[in-house]
């Protein structure tokens, strides 16, 4: 047996809004280079765990330990080692797509990041859109800029709330391909996802949460 700590451990899980519990005894293991989904309905609980996870909800229970630290000691870290997309993006109206990603780069380190964001625009399919303003772009368009900013920065572990929406058939067949690169590459990945497709493609385990009353 591996003596290696996964890169992330979820054990016992509560999470309540107000006085009502949605997430209950939840408790799941990620290694690194691995993908978890987690499927259900809508109203299960998906966003709320992976709020959870990248510390913008609070458990009631639980730990969540990232490398074998609890999130919550080391803010920090999470934050450098954690590229999350979970929200619509509010982007800057003065920067350009290519602007963004380069920002984003430079602000975790990356003092030259041109060949990078120029490459990553060509892999989300924006090169042509690189000097845009995000309200030029359509909503399949900024959703593909969100997805940019999540890899334009170091990651260890990549989290993702329904990563298939607004995407075209062509630009989900790029994100599965894109996930399965960053899984060889080592990155470990928690996403929400409704497309059994993507989750098929990618997941190597899932996690299925239902909705509570
Ligand atoms: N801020 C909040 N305050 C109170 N209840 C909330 C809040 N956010 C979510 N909930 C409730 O928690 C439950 C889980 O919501 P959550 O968004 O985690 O589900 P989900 O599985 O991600 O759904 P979807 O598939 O629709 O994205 C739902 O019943 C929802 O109404």
């Amino acid at each position: 047996m591996s003596r290696t700590a996964p890169r992330l451990s979820v054990a016992g899980l509560r999470h309540l809004y107000a006085d009502r519990a949605v997430i209950e005894d939840l408790s799941f293991t990620l290694p690194a280079g691995r993908a978890i989904a987690l499927v259900g309905p809508n109203g299960s609980g998906k966003t709320t765990v992976l709020r959870c996870v990248v510390g913008s909800a609070e458990p009631a229970a639980g730990k969540i330990l990232l490398d074998g630290v609890a999130v919550d000691e080391r803010a920090e870290t999470v934050r450098r080692d954690v590229a999350a997309l979970l929200d619509d993006l509010d982007f800057f109206p003065d920067l350009t797509a290519a602007e963004h990603l380069d920002l984003l780069a430079r602000a975790h380190g990356n003092p030259e990041p041109e060949d990078l964001v120029d490459t990553l625009l060509d892999d989300v399919g924006l090169l042509a859109a690189a000097d845009q303003l995000p309200s030029s772009l359509s909503s399949g368009q900024r959703r593909r800029l969100a997805l940019a900013t999540a890899l334009v920065r170091p990651r260890k572990l990549l989290v993702l709330d329904e990563p298939e929406a607004r995407l075209d058939t062509a630009g989900v067949a790029w994100l599965a391909e894109r996930l399965q690169e960053e899984k060889a590459a080592g990155t470990s990945i928690l996403f929400a996802s409704h497309d059994p497709d993507l989750v098929a493609a990618v997941a190597d385990d899932t996690v299925e949460l239902t909705p509570r009353s």
